[in-house]
């Protein structure tokens, strides 16, 4: 069940991007976001008076990228990385993180099997093996092994795949930032997400009052739910155009 909320006026919106703002491709490179979900974003951010963020685990390079031409407040890496409403970034990854010899024995170990993907971000790199499922412990072994020697890392499981990452802040975190920061201060968040890699913002935006969203079906401490991506973008619709008439009172 979705709450009822008919003016975003008064709240502050967080959004997770794959398999929430955009549906789970089989490739990272091969997702994007349609013109109906930007022009969505845009009427939800004016009827948010601009309190509307990102919160992801991409670089924030590649979120600009997929929403473009839209430039929002967002958080990546899964809060290593954070840019606020006026533009200025904070975290220690946001001039880059040491994970080169990361990289380099995560793809010497897997060793070219066909259609596992090793994604390279600032702070982390993510071993996917949604089109090879079968490899999922032999992907879960190597994360481990890579992340063995070094006590500033850790391993987040996500949807088919294990990021190795630098340890930092994580999306409870960055929503507890942006909270305190305009235009987001003084509102109630929601934040809708799919992932478990989600739940530590479930979390936070509970501790703080707010309305947390699951996105499917899995166990969560979401307090509700859309079944799917296309549930939570019709009741994201039917929000921006009540909040819009509202405006026009
Ligand atoms: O926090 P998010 O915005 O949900 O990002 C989480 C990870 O999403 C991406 O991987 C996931 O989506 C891919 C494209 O749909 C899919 O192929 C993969 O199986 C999923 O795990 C992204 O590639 C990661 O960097 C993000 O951390």
């Amino acid at each position: 069940m979705l709450p009822n909320v008919d003016d975003i006026g008064r709240f502050a919106l967080f959004l997770d991007l794959d398999g929430t703002v955009a549906e789970i491709a089989e490739r990272p490179e091969a997702v994007q976001v349609d013109a109906a979900t930007i022009e969505l974003l845009g009427a939800l951010r004016r009827a948010a008076g601009d309190a509307l963020a990102v919160v992801s685990g991409r670089d924030i390079a590649v979120i600009d990228a997929l929403l473009s031409p839209l430039r929002l407040p967002v958080a990546g890496v899964h809060g290593l990385q954070r840019r606020d409403a006026a533009g200025r970034m904070h975290g220690a990854a946001a001039a880059g993180g040491d994970l080169d010899s990361v990289f380099r024995f995560i793809t010497a170990e897997i060793g070219g099997e066909e259609g596992v993907v090793v994604e390279r971000k600032t702070g982390a790199v993510a071993l996917h093996y949604r089109l090879r499922p079968e490899l999922e412990e032999k992907c879960r072994a190597i994360a481990e092994r890579a992340a063995r020697e070094r006590p500033d890392l850790e391993i987040l499981p996500g949807k088919k795949v294990f990021e190795i990452r630098l340890q930092g802040a994580d999306k409870g975190d960055v929503i507890e930032a942006f909270s305190k920061e305009a235009p987001f201060r003084g509102r109630m968040p929601i934040f809708a997400g799919d992932d478990v890699t989600d739940e530590v913002a479930f979390s936070a935006v509970n501790a703080l009052g707010g309305l947390s969203i699951k996105v499917g079906r899995s166990a969560t401490l979401a307090r509700y739910r859309a079944a799917d991506l296309r549930e939570l973008h019709r009741w994201l619709a039917d929000l921006a155009r009540a909040s819009q008439a509202e405006r026009a009172r």
